[in-house]
């Protein structure tokens, strides 16, 4: 018996790495009886003869699993935001944000697509990393294009986790995984048209190895599950609500018509993102509305 992660899985099949290698295997484990499939990022114990024949007898516990990308154990997403004017959205961000709090997984703002920006744009850019960073998030932004002090921060970001790489189609998720590893070679545009295949084909999933980490080759971390929470939960996903709202008088305050509200007094004396508070009280409303919806069908 063996002990591996799996690093691939294709049609039934899953390629698990051990000692230095790949084995091929296939599932055979009282796992199945429970209905669970092995993941990537899944650590399993397994038996195998040789690397083209093994089967998979058990599956350890995970620390997350995400359904798009089916990936378990991810514990980091790199946010690829593009910050042209046409492109980018705090509400997209924040969706983003929301959504990686909730799934428990480390998120690390990339900021790309710089270079195309004028002074005026960039400045504005900057300012709001740094109030992300202020929240508490690791933001990567610079003057111009994958520069190595750029490149080195993803990299060390990366190290020993096992990551996705989430921004919506033509952010720059091809171009910036074959700026850390040039020999990848994805085609631009690649990772989104994988992804739509999968919609209805058996989808290959696969992590590489980047750096020091792990890269699941494809994204798609959907944001809408953000509103599958309650709208009084909305707040624990915002960590600067968090640490503010110990001073709210109410508890359980939501910060939005309660009065001595902490988030709100931080908010008036510009100590809260006001785009942030925007987007909490558009996706509050919009959890409210859609339970609604979701309740009259039913
Ligand atoms: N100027 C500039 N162009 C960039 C940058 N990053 C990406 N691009 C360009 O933006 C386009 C889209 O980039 P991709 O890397 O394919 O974007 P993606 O997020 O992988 O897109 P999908 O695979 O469709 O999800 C390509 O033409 C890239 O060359 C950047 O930092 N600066
Ligand atoms: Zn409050």
């Amino acid at each position: 018996m063996k002990i591996g992660q799996i690093r691939q899985s294709l049609s039934g099949f899953y390629d698990v790495y051990a000692d230095g290698q790949l084995y091929r295997t296939r599932a055979r484990g009282n796992f199945r009886k429970r209905k669970l499939t092995p993941l990537v990022g899944d650590q399993v114990e397994f038996d195998s003869t040789t690397p083209q024949e093994g089967y998979i007898l058990k599956l350890l516990d995970r620390q997350t699993e995400l359904v798009r990308p089916p990936v378990a154990n991810v514990n980091l997403a790199i946010v690829v935001t593009a910050t042209t004017k046409q492109e980018f959205s705090t509400n997209l961000l924040d969706r983003q944000l929301v959504a990686l709090e909730v799934a428990g997984i480390e998120p690390v703002i990339y900021m790309a697509k710089t270079d195309l920006l004028d002074d005026e744009t960039y400045t504005a850019r900057e300012q709001l990393a740094t109030a992300y960073r202020k929240i508490g998030y690791q933001v990567i932004i610079e003057r111009q294009a994958f520069t190595a002090p750029a490149l080195a921060a993803v990299k060390a970001a990366l190290a020993g986790h096992i990551a996705v790489v989430m921004g919506q189609t033509g952010a720059g998720k091809s171009t910036l995984l074959n700026h850390l590893q040039p020999g990848l070679d994805l085609a631009t545009g690649e990772i989104s048209q994988a992804l739509n295949r999968g919609k209805h084909t058996t989808r290959k999933v696969s992590l590489i190895e980047v750096a020091d980490g792990l890269v699941a080759d494809t994204p798609g971390f959907s944001s809408y599950e953000v509103f599958d929470i309650q709208a009084n939960e909305l707040t624990h996903f915002f960590p600067e609500f968090v640490r503010l709202s110990v001073d709210c008088k109410y508890r359980g305050c939501v910060h939005i018509n309660e009065p001595h509200c902490a988030v709100k007094a931080a908010l008036a004396a510009d100590d809260v993102l006001a785009s942030r508070y925007d987007n909490y009280l558009q996706f509050y409303e919009t959890i409210k509305n859609k339970k609604v919806i979701y309740n009259k069908k039913k």
